[in-house]
């Protein structure tokens, strides 16, 4: 589904300086799979995923989306970030339906899709809500459906929990995996999380500090359904979670 080929992005700092944020990253993602990037603070995690979504531009290499060279951003690719960036003048449901309206769906299809999808991501009942009178957590549940729809076939999520209280992040994680089980969209999810990662993913992608390289892709193979209670009690998910830490620690940074 993507290629990235011996991607290198060099920024320029305010002080004319080159500063190489990324070094001959290459990866490819299966159809389906929900794949995330680890590594420390500043190895150039969003980099990727903005090369992916198509914000930015690599200096050296390319990425490409089913063979086709990505050269900007596209309803192919749906971004959820930390940030919510919701309209905070429309309600659940316009924000919701802004997406499959701006795309030429009818009103009554629109809002019947939106409405699905609202219950989908266990927002049913305030679809009349606006943002400033939700919690961060519901907010983020609105900007994942409403991301989810335009239909897109990856999705790009920069730390869509990271400003969660730990019981709300679970609960999203849970969520999440259900609906990605459901329709399988392929997944890229940055996190500073191990545990985030290794219950999540198929694939984690272990970067290493700046200039951000891939230092291993670790394959978990853990089965599915997950479930987290489950997990906590399976030596297998334990030993990925003290395998990635210990690449942490031997980069000098602890999470
Ligand atoms: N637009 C930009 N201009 C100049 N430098 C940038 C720009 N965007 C990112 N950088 C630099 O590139 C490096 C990687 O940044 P990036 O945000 O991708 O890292 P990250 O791994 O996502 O960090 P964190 O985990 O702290 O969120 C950093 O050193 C950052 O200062």
């Amino acid at each position: 589904m993507i290629e990235i080929n011996q991607v290198s992005q060099v920024f320029q700092t305010s002080a004319r300086q080159d500063h190489l944020a990324l070094s001959d990253i290459s990866l490819t993602i299966q159809d389906g799979a929900f794949v995330s990037i680890l590594g420390p603070s500043g190895c150039g995690k969003s980099t990727l995923l903005y090369i992916v979504g198509g914000f930015v531009r690599p200096t050296r290499g390319a990425a490409k989306m089913k063979g086709r060279a990505i050269t900007g951003p596209g309803p192919d690719r749906g971004p959820v970030f930390q940030e919510f960036a919701l309209f905070p003048w429309k309600s659940v449901l316009g924000n919701v339906m802004y997406g499959p309206r701006q795309q030429g769906i009818k009103h009554a299809e629109a809002e019947a899709q939106s409405r699905a999808l609202i219950e989908m991501v266990g927002l049913k009942g305030f679809e009349d809500f606006y943002p400033k009178e939700l919690s961060g957590g519901m907010k983020q549940r609105v900007a994942l459906a409403r991301t989810l729809a335009y239909h897109p076939e990856v999705l790009l999520m920069d730390e869509p929990f990271g400003a969660l209280d730990a019981h709300t992040r679970t609960r999203l994680q849970n969520d999440l995996l259900n609906i990605w089980e459901r329709d399988r969209k392929t997944v890229l999810f940055v996190t500073h999380s191990v545990e985030e990662a290794v219950f999540l993913s198929d694939k984690v992608v272990m970067m290493t500090r700046s200039p951000g390289r891939i230092r291993e892709i670790i394959e978990i193979d853990l089965p599915r359904p997950r479930r987290r209670t489950e997990l906590l009690l399976d030596p297998r998910y334990q030993k990925y979670i003290v395998e990635i830490e210990r690449m942490f620690d031997d980069s000098g940074e602890g999470e």
